[in-house]
């Protein structure tokens, strides 16, 4: 017999970046309607954003994200979906789950309406095995467990810190696949939760994710994308390294797989390449340097994990390109920015006052 998910109404908020009016929410109402939402008003700010009645919410444009920052809000990119993370900052829930406005409510193989949001709470709520792989998946889900070999003294797992979703027909590929297989849509329903092994790094999707925020969040930085960078569609990529080898660090799990959500909208794959292409080429040194990252022991809380992080960042990746730099001082400043607005964050690993 499944024990019911807690709805963690009140401990979790759901950010939503957006240039668009949000009817989507109407297919969402059933499950998203009892929780406060927090939307991140990007582009112009005279714009007004539509939302469906009877959703509680709070709207962030360009305007409040200065007026709240001031000289810091630079760390918050513009016109570009890595703004979602100001609604992380912002948020005094324990956890945060993002979505894009182009993802809907997806259907499982029986035609069931998935509720994402509740499979993301199990997701969240049950341990991760990142230090040895269950092949029968997650181990915590009904109707499965360790398997024989499984060492007993790793079977209480970690405290899981993301949740990582996956999506029906428009997969999220890059640029260059989206150019070569325009009609290629995701069909396979894959009805299975992993945990991410420690030590290996996975590329972080930002549309359909979930994450504890009170251990996690300060490394759930999006990074400088869109006006004025020399990058975009990295954003999530970005946070997902550094998240991950801060997990690895301080002994937290990511799971990946279930929930599917339905995407619906193909961007446009001219576009996505002038932005992704610099990503394509420096993530061949991304890659060996998240590989090869070493935290020290006194890094005992994510805060100090990132800033360490940051310091790599500038004496490794600054001679790839000068925007290194850039984003290392920016990583500093998104971390003073958090602190400042969540001055009760930080203590060693994750704990909180
Ligand atoms: O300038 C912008 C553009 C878009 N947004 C909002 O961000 C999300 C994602 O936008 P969209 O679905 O149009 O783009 P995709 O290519 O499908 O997004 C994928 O790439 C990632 C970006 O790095 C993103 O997380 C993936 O889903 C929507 O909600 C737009 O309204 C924006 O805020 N600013
Ligand atoms: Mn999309």
């Amino acid at each position: 017999m499944s024990v019911s998910t807690p709805s963690l109404k009140d401990e979790l908020d759901i950010v939503i970046p957006t240039i668009r009016n949000l009817d989507f929410l109407e297919m969402w109402r059933p499950f998203f309607q009892q929780y406060h939402l927090i939307i991140v008003q990007d582009g112009d700010p005279s714009k007004t954003i539509k939302v469906p009645d009877g959703f509680d919410y709070e709207l962030y444009n360009r305007n409040d994200i200065n007026k709240i920052l001031g000289p810091k809000a630079n760390c918050i990119s513009f016109k570009d979906s890595a703004c979602r993370c100001f609604g992380y900052m912002v948020s005094k829930k324990k956890y945060i789950f993002t979505i894009d406005d182009d993802c809907f409510v997806a259907k499982d193989p029986t035609g069931k309406e998935i509720n994402a949001l509740e499979q993301h709470i199990k997701n969240l709520l049950t341990p991760s095995t990142p230090f040895f792989f269950n092949t029968l998946y997650d181990p915590y889900r009904d109707g499965t467990d360790f398997v024989r070999g499984y060492p007993f003294s790793l079977r209480e797992g970690v405290p899981t810190a993301v949740s990582h979703g996956l999506w029906l027909n428009i997969p999220d590929y890059d640029a260059p696949t989206q150019l070569v297989k325009p009609l290629e849509r995701n069909t396979r329903f894959v009805d299975a939760v992993m945990t991410v092994p420690k030590g290996t790094l996975f590329p972080m999707c930002g549309m359909n994710l979930a994450f504890n925020r009170e251990l996690i969040g300060p490394a759930m930085y999006f990074g400088l994308m869109g006006d004025g960078q020399p990058i975009g569609r990295y954003d999530d990529m970005w946070a997902g390294w550094c998240t991950k080898v801060i997990c690895d660090h301080l002994g937290w799990g990511i799971k990946t797989g279930l929930p599917y959500i339905w995407h619906s909208k193909a961007s446009n794959p001219f576009v996505n390449l002038k932005k992704e292409y610099k990503g394509i080429y420096w993530q061949e040194e991304l890659i060996p340097f998240f590989q090869s990252v070493s935290l020290p022991k006194d890094c005992t809380t994510v805060q100090k994990c990132y800033i360490e992080l940051s310091k790599q960042v500038k004496a490794k990746l600054g001679k790839v390109d000068e925007y290194f730099n850039k984003l290392a001082d920016s990583m500093v400043t998104w971390i003073e920015a958090w602190d400042e607005l969540n001055p009760s964050t930080g203590l060693p690993n994750g704990s909180v006052k």
